[in-house]
């Protein structure tokens, strides 16, 4: 069994270049991870996801445990031969889309009881469902079920709200205990809002708990980036340094080169997926919509420098125009352009923390990438 562990081979100021070893092959880190959905990165086929360069993915709790059901996954040998990717996967412990997803649902200490937004059948995510769900999927780390509170949060409720995932991090550590196999890998949830003492009392209760690595959760619902960035200030000074960092749910490029400052490893998104399909490009200057007039005639390719097909060999007319046709190819192309742009800032950012320049490197970034949208 190769155990799951993190090897930290540079740092630069708060900002740390790495390597997770997996079962199923190694994460460089700072990592970006894209999304799949319901058991695909959507419009997109895994051996190009492979080729922007991304070595983990995520499955989806939620979707799979509905449909087609953990269990039937699990007889076609786990999501990695379902769904043709034999790198690392990553996966959520479910609770964060119930609560986004669905409104009929019950919240008490036992667990989160919700009716299935596709048939309306009732179900219980508990801590320990959440562990038995990801484990039928094969998933190779995995998440503990939380709360993420919504913000704003009065603090006594953010408390409370944080205490009660750090029992549901207990329990869900308990049942990894009983059902995971050697080689995967548990996360905690750091939780407490925008509350520096009680992400520090999660920090340590978390640690004391004991996990393969630490999520930062609660972001990203809106509090903005200033606010997110004054979080990460708090916390991750305190987290394990031997251990993944991992903030969920982020980011606009922005935000991750921030969240690396701060000694962020790991993160996932929709935005590039999401973007992609509905004409966004992200680039070094900044985003551009492909669907606006001004692309018409435009015969450059979306980035020069980037080997991927989407940019290399077509022009940013042929993909406005695909756009403007509604064609199903024009989706594709895109998200795989997001990727692959996803993919070169990461490595990019690994490349200047290793040469010691990371300083420069998010000076000179933040000088080029304007950020309205374009
Ligand atoms: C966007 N902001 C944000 N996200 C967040 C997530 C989900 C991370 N992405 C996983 C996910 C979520 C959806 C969409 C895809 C596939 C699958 C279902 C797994 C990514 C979070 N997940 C958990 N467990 N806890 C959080 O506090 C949290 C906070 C977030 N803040």
């Amino acid at each position: 069994m190769t155990p799951f562990t993190l090897e930290l081979t540079h740092t630069d100021g708060a900002a740390r270049r790495g390597r997770i070893t997996t079962s199923r092959g190694p994460i460089d880190t700072p990592a970006f991870m894209p999304v799949g959905t319901a058991g695909t990165v959507k419009a997109m086929q895994f051996r190009d996801v492979k080729q922007t360069g991304a070595q983990v993915v995520l499955g989806n709790t939620y979707h799979l445990m509905l449909r087609p059901t953990a269990e039937r996954v699990d007889r076609f040998g786990g999501l990695h031969r379902f769904m043709g990717w034999d790198g690392p996967i990553l996966t959520d412990s479910g609770g964060f889309q119930v609560m986004s997803l669905t409104d009929i649902r019950k919240l008490t200490e036992e667990g989160v009881e919700f009716a299935s937004h596709i048939d309306g059948s009732r179900h219980m995510l508990t801590p320990e469902r959440s562990i038995e769900v990801q484990c039928l999927l094969h998933s190779d780390i995995q998440m503990q079920l939380d709360e993420c509170p919504p913000f704003p949060i009065e603090e006594a409720a953010s408390r409370e709200s944080m205490e009660m995932s750090v029992r549901w991090a207990k329990r869900s550590k308990a049942a990894f205990e009983r059902m995971a196999g050697g080689h995967q890998a548990l996360f905690g949830i750091v939780q407490g809002s925008v509350f520096p003492d009680q992400r520090a009392a999660s920090v340590r209760a978390l640690t004391d708990i004991g996990f393969h690595g630490y999520s930062v959760g609660g972001l990203a619902v809106g509090e903005g980036r200033e606010a997110m960035l004054r979080v990460l200030d708090a916390t991750c000074p305190l987290l394990p340094e031997d251990k993944p960092h991992y903030l969920m749910g982020v980011g606009k490029p922005l935000d991750i080169l921030g969240a690396v400052e701060r000694g962020i490893d790991m993160f996932d998104c929709v935005l590039p997926t999401r973007a992609g399909r509905h004409g966004q490009a992200w680039t070094w200057d900044g985003p551009i919509n492909l669907k606006n007039a001004r692309f018409a005639d435009d015969e450059a390719p979306l980035d020069a420098t980037s080997d991927c097909p989407a940019s290399r060999d077509y022009s940013k007319a042929y993909l406005h125009h695909l756009f403007r046709a509604g064609e199903y190819l024009a989706a594709t192309l895109l998200t795989w352009h997001n990727l692959a742009f996803y993919q070169a800032l990461m490595r990019a950012m690994r490349d200047a923390i290793e040469a010691g320049a990371f300083a420069e490197f998010a000076a000179a970034f933040r000088a080029r990438h304007q950020e309205r949208a374009g």
